[in-house]
C-alpha cells in the first residue's frame, strides 16, 4: 500500500434472509473503521410509508407513482445505525410482520429500486473510509465495482432457527415458511432480483458460528486492502 491516508474500501454483503448479513457486516464495520448500511431497513422503511398513507401495496402502478416522496435517512454508524422516514424514526415499526410480508411487493417496483438504489450509491460515494453494505443486489447492481463482494448462504432450516429465536412466540415451521416464500419472491423479481454475483466470494455459514464468519470476513478484507 502506498503512504498516506487507506484508499476507501467497499464491502458488499449480499444473501437470503437469516443467513447472517446484519450482524456480519455490522461486526465488520465496526472492527476496520468502517460505515454500514442496511439497504433492507432502507426497503422495510419505504414500505412502512406507503402503508403509513393508504397505498395498496398490491397495486404496483400506486407505489410507482408516489415512490419519489418519503425522504429516507439511513445514519452509517455500525454500533447505532439508525433510519428515518421524513424525520420520524421508523427503526422499530419497520421490523413488523406486517412490513415484513409487503416488504417483498413494494421492492420488486422498478421505480422503488431505482430511488432506493440511488440513495445506496451516494450513501457509499459518501463514506471516507468505506463501507460495508448489506442486501440482495449490492454485488451484481448497486455497487457492481465493490473490492470485495460476499455471498452469505445456510440451509433454510439454520436460518429459520436464527430467525424464530428473535421472534418469540413464532414457531420454526411458520418462521420457515414465510422465509422460504420471501426468498422465492425476491429471487424472482424481474428488476434486480437476490442474486450471488460471478465475482463474489460465497460462504456457507450452515456450520459456522457468528464469529467464525465475521473473521472470515475481515480477513478477505484486509488481503483485499493490502493489495489496493
Ligand atoms: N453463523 C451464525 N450462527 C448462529 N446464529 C447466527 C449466525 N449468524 C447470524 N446469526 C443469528 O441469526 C439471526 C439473523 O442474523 P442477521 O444478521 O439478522 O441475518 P440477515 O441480516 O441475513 O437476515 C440473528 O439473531 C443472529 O444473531
Ligand atoms: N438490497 C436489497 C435489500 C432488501 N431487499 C428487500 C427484500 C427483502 O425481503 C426485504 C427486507 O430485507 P432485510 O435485509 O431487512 O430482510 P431480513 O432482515 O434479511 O429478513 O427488502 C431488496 O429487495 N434489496
Amino acid at each position: 500500500m502506498e503512504n498516506g491516508a487507506a484508499q476507501p474500501v467497499i464491502v458488499a454483503i449480499d444473501g437470503p434472509s437469516g443467513t447472517g448479513k446484519s450482524s456480519t457486516s455490522k461486526a465488520v464495520a465496526a472492527q476496520l473503521g468502517l460505515s454500514y448500511l442496511d439497504t433492507g431497513a432502507q426497503y422495510r422503511a419505504i414500505t412502512w410509508w406507503m402503508v403509513t398513507n393508504g397505498i395498496d401495496i398490491d397495486d404496483p402502478t400506486a407505489i410507482a407513482a408516489v415512490a419519489g416522496k418519503p425522504d429516507i435517512v439511513s445514519g452509517t454508524d455500525p454500533a447505532n445505525p439508525t433510519i428515518t422516514v421524513d424525520g420520524t424514526d421508523v427503526a422499530a415499526p419497520i421490523r413488523t410482520q406486517e412490513i415484513t410480508s409487503k416488504v417483498s411487493a413494494v421492492s420488486a417496483v422498478p421505480e422503488v429500486r431505482a430511488r432506493i438504489t440511488e440513495l445506496q450509491r451516494s450513501v457509499a460515494a459518501g463514506a471516507e473510509k468505506g463501507i460495508v453494505v448489506e442486501g440482495r443486489d449490492i454485488g451484481t447492481t448497486v455497487l457492481p465495482d465493490a473490492d470485495l463482494k460476499i455471498f452469505l448462504t445456510a440451509s433454510a432450516e439454520a436460518r429459520a432457527a436464527r430467525r424464530s429465536g428473535e421472534l418469540k412466540g413464532v414457531d420454526v415451521h411458520t418462521t420457515r415458511e414465510a422465509l422460504i416464500r420471501r426468498d422465492a419472491a425476491d429471487s424472482s423479481r424481474k428488476t434486480s432480483p437476490l442474486a450471488k454475483a460471478d465475482d463474489a466470494v460465497e460462504v456457507d455459514t450452515t456450520e459456522l458460528t457468528l464469529a467464525q464468519v465475521i473473521e472470515c470476513v475481515v480477513t478477505l478484507v484486509e488481503e483485499k486492502r493490502a493489495a489496493k
